[in-house]
Parts: C-alpha cells; structure tokens; sequence
C-alpha cells in the first residue's frame, strides 16, 4: 500500500513552470552545493559528466522545460510532473515511453540529508544525469518496456532489480568503488555512509539474487550490490530479463546473512 506523502506536491502553470517559493530554492540551492562536494570522488564519472551536460542551476530550482531540453537532446527522454511516488504501473508506462517521472515538491530542512521518498530534487539531481548516458538510459527504457508488460507479481521481482541498480547501485571503477544509484546520490547523509560506512553489506551484482532480495524504501540501505563496470548493465539489457525472473520466482527470497551489528564507523 503507497504510504501517503506528508508533503504537498505543488501545480505547473500552462508552459509546465511552477512558481517556488524564495525558501524552496533556497533548499534546492544548499542540497546541490552540498551534494557537488560530497559526490566528488564518490560518484561514478558518468553521472559527472552527466550532470555537467544538464548544466543544472546551483541556486535554484530547475525548471522542467529547462531539464528536458538537455534531456530530449541527449537521449530524447523528458520528464513529467507526478504528484509524489507512484505506483508500479504506472512508474514502468512511464519509462517504457522514455519518460522520468518527477515529483513536484522538494524536502524540509528536517529531511535535508536523507528523505524517506522522492522529491524533485531526487528526480532531477539523483536521475536525470545518467539519464543523458545512451546506454543507461537504453537499460532504462528497456526495463520500462519489460515492466509494462510484466504481471502485478513479476513487477514487484523487477522492481527489485531497478532498486539494487538504478536506484540503490555501486559500481567498481579505475579509482575504487563508485556510486552510480539514483537514491544514494541524491543523499548527503547516505552518499558518505554507502561508501565508507562499514554498516553495510556490498556484494557483486547477481541480478537474480538482487530480484530474489527484498528491500525498504525508508531507511539507508544495509545492502548494497555492485556492477563490475557499467557493461555488466548494458549486457543485462540484452539478456532474457523475464527468464532471470523466473529464475527468481522458483527460488524464492534471498535473505542475507547480515554481520551482527557493528558499532558505526
Ligand atoms: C522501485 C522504485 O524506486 C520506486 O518504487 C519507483 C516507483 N515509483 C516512483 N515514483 C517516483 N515519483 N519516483 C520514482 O523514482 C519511483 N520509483
Ligand atoms: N532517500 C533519497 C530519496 C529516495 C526515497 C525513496 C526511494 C528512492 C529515493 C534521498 O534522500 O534523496
Ligand atoms: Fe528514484
């Protein structure tokens, strides 16, 4: 069941702007400047040069007309406004049509370092950039097409796998392990502690153990799987996802084996 957002989400006007208040972009303004300092050295380089080629503004929340412009060039995917989280169906129509949808509120200051559901900035910061990347954003679509035309229960198992990459993934890069998911890099709190914090478990991506493992949505993660490189998600693309999902149907959960806890680092 979608817990309801305590936030409210706000209208666009006709040409789809919406009108801000001075301290909302003033949140928008201090999450970036803190994330472009936390992501150095922690984000994977795709998504920098991603983030470069959408030439966000520091000081202000975007415009959606603005993002899709650099968006559309690059990949021909554009956003569209969504009241908060959305469901299954809808989520994956969306993607199938290269479309990212964009919640239409940005977070208090009390929820400033990790927010319990996405927020514009999430969408826009934490998404958009690898979106600009043809071949993520090809993995992208492709898993928007399987989900469309996936069952309410194999949804649920591809949903897993769009979590533990997209949305929650590390990757292994020249210079260490890097951050490549949506939900992390949007996080000044959970962008530190994915890469230094000796809490969680980080295992190598097995895309059916990560459909067999399920996850929560309100708390940083414990588990993280990591890409051996980003062909690793290409070739996933091209692969025969709903056997993989089979696969993990008849095997059932994968349940962890968490290290007893160990006081944080
Ligand atoms: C699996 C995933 O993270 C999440 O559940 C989906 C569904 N609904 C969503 N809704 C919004 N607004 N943004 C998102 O990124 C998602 N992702
Ligand atoms: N936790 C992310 C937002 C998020 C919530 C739920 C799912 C994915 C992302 C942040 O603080 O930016
Ligand atoms: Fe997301």
């Amino acid at each position: 069941m979608m817990k309801e957002s305590k936030y409210l989400s706000r209208q666009a006007d006709a040409l789809g702007f919406i009108h801000w208040t001075e301290d909302e972009h003033r949140i928008w303004s201090d999450l970036y400047c803190r994330q472009i300092e936390v992501i150095r050295g922690r984000a994977c380089p795709q998504f920098l040069s991603g983030l470069k080629l959408l030439d966000l503004p520091p000081d202000q929340i975007p415009q959606l007309p603005h993002v899709n412009s650099a968006l559309e060039q690059a990949t021909g995917w554009t956003t569209v406004q969504v009241p908060a989280l959305i469901n299954f169906s809808e989520f994956f129509r969306l993607l199938a049509n290269r479309q990212f949808p964009v919640a239409t509120f940005i977070r208090s200051r009390e929820d400033f370092d990790y927010l319990q559901e996405p927020d514009i900035f999430h969408e826009v910061f934490g998404h958009c950039p690898l979106l600009t990347n043809p071949a993520f954003a090809h993995f992208t679509h492709t898993y928007g097409k399987l989900g469309l035309a996936a069952s309410k229960e194999d949804r649920v198992i591809l949903a897993r796998l769009y979590w533990f990459t997209v949305e929650f993934g590390l990757v292994t890069s020249a210079e260490g392990l890097r951050i490549y998911g949506g939900g992390i890099l949007s996080s000044p709190g959970e962008t530190v502690y994915a890469l230094e914090s000796n809490q969680p478990l980080r295992l190598p991506l097995n895309p059916v153990e990560a459909m067999r493992t399920p996850y929560r949505i309100d708390i940083m993660q414990p588990l993280y799987y990591v890409l051996a490189d980003f062909e690793q998600l290409f070739h996933l693309a091209q692969s025969d996802i709903m056997a993989l999902v089979q696969q993990a149907k008849r095997l059932g959960l994968f349940v962890p084996r968490f290290p007893p806890k160990r006081q944080a680092s």
